[in-house]
């Protein structure tokens, strides 16, 4: 089976071009081209479909969840459409589970526009020993922003303990601290190098409801986020890195039980 390897800011993905959608792509096979040390090791997979004359943006988490929406992922996979010639640039669309997405590919930089983040109030998550209170937000995907002093003390090493009544499902934390420093610990990926949608969401906190543009230091470098009145634009690099071909047989055969 081909596939590419990508990332955006250091959030990584499996690219897998699926034209017709004959993969079975079941979550254990998810986890397996995911896993870092039995097989390519990812953050996620983009699966490439061709659906109704587009292309559709079939996004898995490493666990092998489904997510409505991946704002690096949607990058990356316009870099994808357009270095394969499979979409002419610098302007396409294709689809995804929250509708369709806008790129534009500016050389190095790619831009895609996203919903508006909406402001829900406020909600609590437990990091270890630190329970924080931050603004919930919905970018498609759902989002915690908790504003902290100091970004490097978090500890991001298991998923966060938070009451299932306030985010039925499932939720992926940021902390921000007050010059645009971000971490995150995503929902059925662990903590990642970068979160598109999370940098939206950590931007629309930080402009406190207002439209504007705010650059997001990340692990993996740098987003820059512009909120509109009906939109939200992320902004920033997104790299084909290699491609081969994955022994999917192989792989799932020598992974330990
Ligand atoms: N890394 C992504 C977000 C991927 C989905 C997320 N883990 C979820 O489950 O909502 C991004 O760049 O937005």
């Amino acid at each position: 089976m081909r596939f590419l390897k990508a990332h955006g800011t250091g959030n990584d993905f499996v690219v897998l071009p699926d034209p017709d959608g004959a993969l079975d792509l079941t979550p254990d096979l998810v986890r397996a081209l995911c896993d870092r040390r039995f097989g390519i090791g990812a953050d996620g997979i983009l699966r490439a479909v061709r659906q109704d004359g587009s292309w559709f943006m079939d996004y898995r988490n490493s666990d092998g969840t489904v997510a409505e929406m991946c704002g690096n992922g949607a990058r990356v996979f316009a870099r994808f459409l357009v270095a394969e010639g499979l979409v002419a640039g610098p302007k396409l669309s294709f689809g995804t589970r929250d509708g369709v997405s806008e790129a534009v590919v500016e050389g190095a930089e790619i831009a895609i526009a996203m919903r508006r983040p909406r402001l829900l109030g406020r909600g609590s998550a437990t990091l270890g020993s630190l329970t924080l209170t931050g603004e919930s937000v919905d970018v498609g995907n759902p989002h915690l922003v908790c504003r902290v002093p100091d970004v490097s003390v978090i500890d991001l090493s298991a998923p966060p303990v938070f009451d299932p009544s306030s985010f039925p499902e499932g939720v992926n934390v940021e902390v921000v601290s007050a010059d645009g420093r971000m971490r995150v610990y995503e929902r059925g990926s662990g903590e990642t190098l970068s979160c598109g949608t999370g940098a939206c969401a950590v931007a629309a906190v930080l402009l406190e409801g207002s439209n504007g543009t705010v650059p997001i230091d990340v692990a993996g470098g740098r987003v820059t986020v512009t909120i509109e009145s009906e939109r939200c634009w992320l902004a920033g690099p997104a790299v084909l890195v290699a491609e081969g071909t994955v022994s999917v047989d192989q792989m799932l055969a020598a992974r330990p039980l």
